[in-house]
């Protein structure tokens, strides 16, 4: 099957069942979010699925091709990419470097070419500077391509890593919490950016407590709760789900659950 496919998929640390026994379905093409209260799991599947975690049971699959059990870096070789909640910014680096440092999984010279600049190795740093800094200007920060980044304000560096992650040209890129910190504006310009970006061929895993931002973006959202499907379906459906509305607020009188934390 085409897309992201979890099956069975558990994570037990200790006693705790982060994630159990999920069962899911990413078709390409889409904006999948991956919403829950805290605690639900959602940065744990987000690690069984770019392979840093290994799951305790089931399995993921990508275009029906099994990738749990591989090493993280081949969950990214085949196609996998993501953003972290915590920046992975090198702050003694310009913006374009950073970027650039996203590419390395498709660099062709070795050892031999960095230590003596073959001209194969200078081209390939070009070709990788000029795509860095077309994508410095897809996620709008063709201005900071310079600027080191810890001269960036903060929204800025999450477009940053959002354009670090894109250099890998992954064909999944999954996002944990990227409005995180944002104020209205800023969060827009998320939105803005992970709609291009799913209109550019790039399906989007989203995890996000941003409600408006979610509801605003995704074609389907997961709900987790105590590691376990809670709910799915689209923005609509999920949001006038007595269930969800419960494990946000604790109460089924609640109508806006899922608004009340954006
Ligand atoms: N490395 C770990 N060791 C032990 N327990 C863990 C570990 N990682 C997560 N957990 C536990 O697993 C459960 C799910 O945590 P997880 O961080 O995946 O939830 P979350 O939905 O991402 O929460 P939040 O929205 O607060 O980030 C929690 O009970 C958490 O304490």
């Amino acid at each position: 099957m085409s897309g992201l496919q979890a099956s069975g998929l558990s994570r037990v640390f200790g006693g705790i069942h982060a994630v159990q026994d999920l069962s899911f379905a990413v078709p390409h093409g889409i904006v999948q979010s991956i919403i829950g209260p805290n605690g639900a799991g959602k940065t744990t599947l987000l690690n069984l699925l770019t392979g840093i975690y290994r799951p305790s049971s089931g399995a993921i699959a990508l275009d029906g091709r099994t990738l749990s059990g591989l090493p993280t870096h081949r969950f990214a070789a085949a196609g996998i990419g993501r953003t972290f909640q915590n920046l992975q910014v090198f702050f003694n680096m310009s913006a374009l470097e950073n970027v650039m440092t996203g590419r390395h999984l498709h660099e062709r010279c070795g050892l031999l070419g960095n230590l003596v600049r073959t001209p194969a190795r200078r081209r390939d740093e070009q070709a990788c500077r000029a795509l860095a800094r077309e994508l410095l200007e897809f996620v709008g920060l063709a201005a900071y391509a310079d600027a080191n980044a810890d001269a960036m304000p903060y929204g800025a560096l999450k477009r940053l890593e959002i354009a670090r992650a894109l250099a890998g040209e992954p064909r999944i890129l999954l996002l944990d919490e990227p409005a995180a910190g944002l104020n209205p504006t800023e969060s827009a310009e998320i939105a803005g950016l992970i709609r291009r970006l799913c209109r550019n061929g790039t399906t989007i895993v989203l995890v996000e407590h941003n409600m408006k931002l979610v509801m605003g973006v995704s074609d389907r959202i997961l709900v987790l709760d105590h590691g376990r499907v809670l709910s799915e379906g689209d923005a609509d459906r999920v949001s006038r789900d007595p269930r969800v509305i419960e494990a946000y607020l604790g109460s089924v009188e609640a109508t806006e659950a899922p608004h009340a934390r954006g």
